[in-house]
């Protein structure tokens, strides 16, 4: 197998919204978890997106795995390797957006790297370096309020500066508009004053275009899906990959279905409000799981003879207060981890009860769940929303499972019910 693009996640959902784009742009993709064991039976693919769950972890370690499996995609034929952050930049001044960027620059003897968080079709967009979600600059939408890196400044030049050895240049849009040329002029330019990476504007998906031709001469970059989707396009226009149909990953499953929600985000709060009028819903006591008590077993007490009659949402989701209110008391990254155990424990018992169809809200969440229920990997089926598809897992000790891991801020506000009905 060579690889026509390499691609490292630094979460699970994030690596199925990007898995998804590019699919959709005609690239046959995989997505891993974790860098996949010699004897795990992949596909012929152009790209293979290594999912890590190495976004809010001690910099370091994001680091050494990251190269890890940067030496993996390389050593498949990738030159060209995508790093894959939040269209929405989720980091914090000490990483790991920067750090894993520095090191994987080095390793791969990169002069300046593209980055770009832009994802129009979800409403990130970049101008003059600046992050916005939907109308609002970062620092003011919902995600001034995540649990793990609340986001206070939009300016994604300042943002990666205080996390990056390197200085960090711009591309403006004013230059991007006038073509590949003018980028790789300017980039050239940075360059030669030793800055080592660039924010490049985009606002919409012709940017994006514009960006991916420029992208693929290079051998890494940073950025969402957004940027995904330009290199695929690059990829197919310039005939290095023949746009391929997916097929065969439509099957149907069947067995018991299950939601799990474990993001905070206000669209995912929506979503759960919606979903009651639906199913039936258990909201956690998060309380009583930082103090040890046993809220997975109830929770599965709960779902038992439920699940007979058809889908249920077990969620942990809070409001900000809430959320803050608990911090407070158990400590963030605490309050987190031992939620996240708890999801997992929930999941892989209600997959031992014969649950085949699981859906899970939250990056962080749908780690900690991928991972208790060691699948190695997935194929990308039809898309649920933008930024969503159907995951059809390979080589799960469970056997035949349907997956949908949704970012907390992506989906329609009836995402369960539009899940459910794609999930056969
Ligand atoms: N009620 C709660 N209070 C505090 N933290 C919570 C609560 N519910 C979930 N969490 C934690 O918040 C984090 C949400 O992150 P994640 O799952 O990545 O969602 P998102 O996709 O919205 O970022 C997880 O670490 C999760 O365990
Ligand atoms: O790029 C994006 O916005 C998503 O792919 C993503 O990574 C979102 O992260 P979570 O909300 O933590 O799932």
């Amino acid at each position: 197998m060579t690889l026509a693009l390499g691609c490292i996640a630094d979460d699970y959902t994030g690596a199925s919204d990007l898995a998804n784009t590019l699919t959709r742009a005609g690239l046959r993709t995989v997505q891993t978890i974790g860098v996949p064991a010699d004897d795990l039976d992949l596909p012929e693919v152009d790209a293979v997106v290594v999912s890590l769950k190495s976004r809010s972890i001690e910099p370091g370690l994001a680091v050494s795995r990251s190269r890890a499996a940067d030496k993996w995609l390389r050593g498949r034929g990738a030159s060209n390797v995508l790093f894959k952050i939040c269209s929405t930049f989720d980091s914090t001044d000490a990483g790991n957006i920067g750090p894993v960027m520095d090191a994987l620059r080095a390793d791969c003897d990169e002069a300046v790297v593209l980055v770009t968080p832009a994802f129009p079709e979800n409403g990130r967009t970049v101008y003059q370096g600046n992050l916005f979600v939907g109308a609002v600059p970062l620092n003011e939408s919902p995600l001034k309020d995540h649990p793990l890196n609340p986001m206070h400044d939009s300016n994604l030049v300042r943002v990666l500066s205080r996390q990056s050895r390197t200085q960090i240049g711009l591309v403006d849009l004013p230059t991007l508009s006038r073509g590949a040329e003018a980028v790789r002029s300017r980039l050239a330019e940075l360059s030669g004053k030793g800055i080592g990476a660039a924010i490049i504007d985009a606002v919409f998906d012709r940017d994006l275009e514009t960006i991916g031709l420029v992208a693929a001469e290079h051998r890494l970059s940073v950025g969402a899906s957004g940027i995904g989707l330009g290199l695929a396009r690059a990829l197919v226009s310039t005939g290095k990959v023949k746009s391929a149909a997916s097929s065969g990953r439509d099957a149907t499953v069947g067995g018991q279905v299950a939601c799990l929600a474990g993001s905070c985000s206000q669209a995912t709060l929506q979503q759960i409000a919606n979903a009651e009028r639906v199913m039936p819903v258990l909201h956690l006591d998060t309380d009583r799981i930082l103090t040890g008590a046993n809220e997975a077993q109830r929770a599965l007490d709960w779902a038992g003879p439920r699940l007979a009659q058809g889908p249920v949402l077990i969620a942990s989701s809070a409001t900000p207060a809430d959320v803050a209110a608990l911090q407070a008391r158990h400590g963030r990254d605490a309050a987190g981890h031992a939620i996240e155990q708890t999801m997992a424990d929930i999941a892989e018992n209600l997959v031992k009860s014969g649950v085949r169809r699981l859906i899970v809200a939250g990056g962080e969440t749908s780690g900690a769940v991928v991972d208790r229920l060691r699948i190695p990997g997935f194929l990308v089926g039809a898309e649920i929303a933008a930024g969503v598809p159907v995951l059809r897992a390979v080589g799960a000790t469970a056997g035949e499972m349907l997956l949908a891991l949704k970012s907390g801020n992506f989906g329609g506000p009836e995402f369960f019910s539009d899940a459910m009905r794609l999930m056969r």
